[in-house]
Order: structure tokens, then sequence, then C-alpha cells
């Protein structure tokens, strides 16, 4: 008979270190929707391809969950997180599927709690001062900024920075090649989030040559 040895859950303080982890690895996080299931294989080579291994998938569509599941088992080199996490049903079943990490786009007590409950590490959604104090006080040090642009964009998160100093972002909404250097040239933004490099209209390998000049902005 074997005897399973419990971990304890991991710690806030390595939570937030995975989340440094992953969004320093990141730099760019495409937030990703899959419309058919044929598709995710394919999304996610022209992404690696292109250089981003860190994929946000989220539950918006029916495909979600087997997405993550089918990137876990059959593109273990990629790190696969699950967006658009709503609620306490909808973390447990992202953890089960295997999910890195969790984003939501706002802040519910019910979610922020339950996630502290987790092993997976979790980056809620904000687009304010009070939504940031909510998930503060309960420990959470790292955050989503969404909608980026129409929250105030980087002016908002220059302001932030003052009453949250060791308070950092993942921006995402309205974050595009035009605006992305100017989010990433601020000391309390990781990484940004979007959705731009996911056009694939024009095949596979636009997705893989938008997601590497997108990177390129950044070197
Ligand atoms: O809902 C937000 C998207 O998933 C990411 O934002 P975006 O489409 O403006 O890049
Ligand atoms: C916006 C986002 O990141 C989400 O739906 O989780």
């Amino acid at each position: 008979m074997t005897h399973a040895i419990s971990r304890p859950n991991p710690t806030m303080a390595e939570k937030i270190a995975s989340i440094d982890a992953l969004c320093a690895r990141a730099r760019i996080m495409p937030v990703i929707t899959i419309a058919r299931e044929e598709d995710i294989l394919p999304l996610a080579d022209a992404l690696d391809a292109g250089g981003l291994q860190v994929l946000e998938i989220t539950l918006r569509s029916a495909h979600g969950l087997t997405a993550i599941r089918r990137l876990r088992e059959e593109r273990p080199h990629l790190c696969v997180g699950a967006g658009t996490v709503l609620d306490r049903h909808m973390l447990d079943a992202v953890e089960k599927a295997g999910a890195q990490f969790i984003v939501s786009p706002g802040s519910t007590d019910e979610l922020l709690r339950a996630a502290l409950d987790s092993p997976v590490p979790m980056l809620p959604g904000v687009s304010s001062a009070s939504d940031l104090m909510i998930g503060y006080a309960l420990g959470y040090r790292r955050f989503k900024l969404f909608p980026a642009e129409i929250c105030g964009g980087t002016a908002a998160l220059k302001a932030l920075g003052g009453p949250f100093g060791d308070v950092r972002f993942c921006p995402t909404g309205g974050v595009n090649p035009d605006n992305l250097q100017r989010y990433m040239a601020l000391a309390n933004v990781m990484c940004v989030g979007g959705s731009w490099m996911l056009d694939s209209s024009a095949g596979w390998d636009s997705v893989r040559r938008t997601s590497a000049e997108a990177l390129a902005l950044l070197n």
C-alpha cells in the first residue's frame, strides 16, 4: 500500500514568485478564445514559433477546458493558463484541466478567497484602486489591469504606482503594437496581455509573424 504525501499548497509568496517567473517568460501573453477545436494545436504552435509560450486560454468558448487539457498533454513545454475564470466552479474546473495559472477579468470576494485555497497562482483582474485594495487585503500583489486602455492606460498605472509600490500588473485590453513599448517601460508592468496577434484569417504564419514582430519591439 502506498501512502500519498500531501504537499501543502504554495504560500502567497511562492505564488507571487510563480506569477513573476511566468510573466517574465511571457512578456506578451496572448489572450486566446478557441473558436474551433481543430485550431487548438496549430494556433498554439504558431504562437510558440513566434516566441509566445505563455498562453491564457479563456473560458469564453466551449473549447476552453479542452484546449487547456490538450495543450498540457500535447505541448508540455508551453505554460498554459486559464482566463475568464469568473467563479469558484470555473476555478475548480480549470484546476482539474491542468491550468498552470488563473486569470480573471475582475475580482469578487468569492473568487479571490477560493483562489487562496488553490495550489494554482491567480492573477485577479482589477480596474480601480478600490478593486485592488480588496485583493491587496487578502495578500495579492500581482494583478491584471483590465480593460487597460479604458481604465486609464499607462497614466493609470503610473498613478497606481504611488500608493501601491509593491504591486505589479499585466495590463490587458486595448494593448497593441503601437502602445506596447510604453506599457512595458513602466516599472510596475511585468508583461502585457492581448489578442491582436490572434487573427488567423491570413493563415497561421501570419500569427507567428505578428507575434515575433511584437516581441521584437521589446528587444
Ligand atoms: O477581452 C480582452 C481581450 O481578451 C484582450 O484584449 P484585446 O482584445 O483588447 O487585446
Ligand atoms: C480579460 C481577461 O484576461 C479574462 O477574461 O480573464
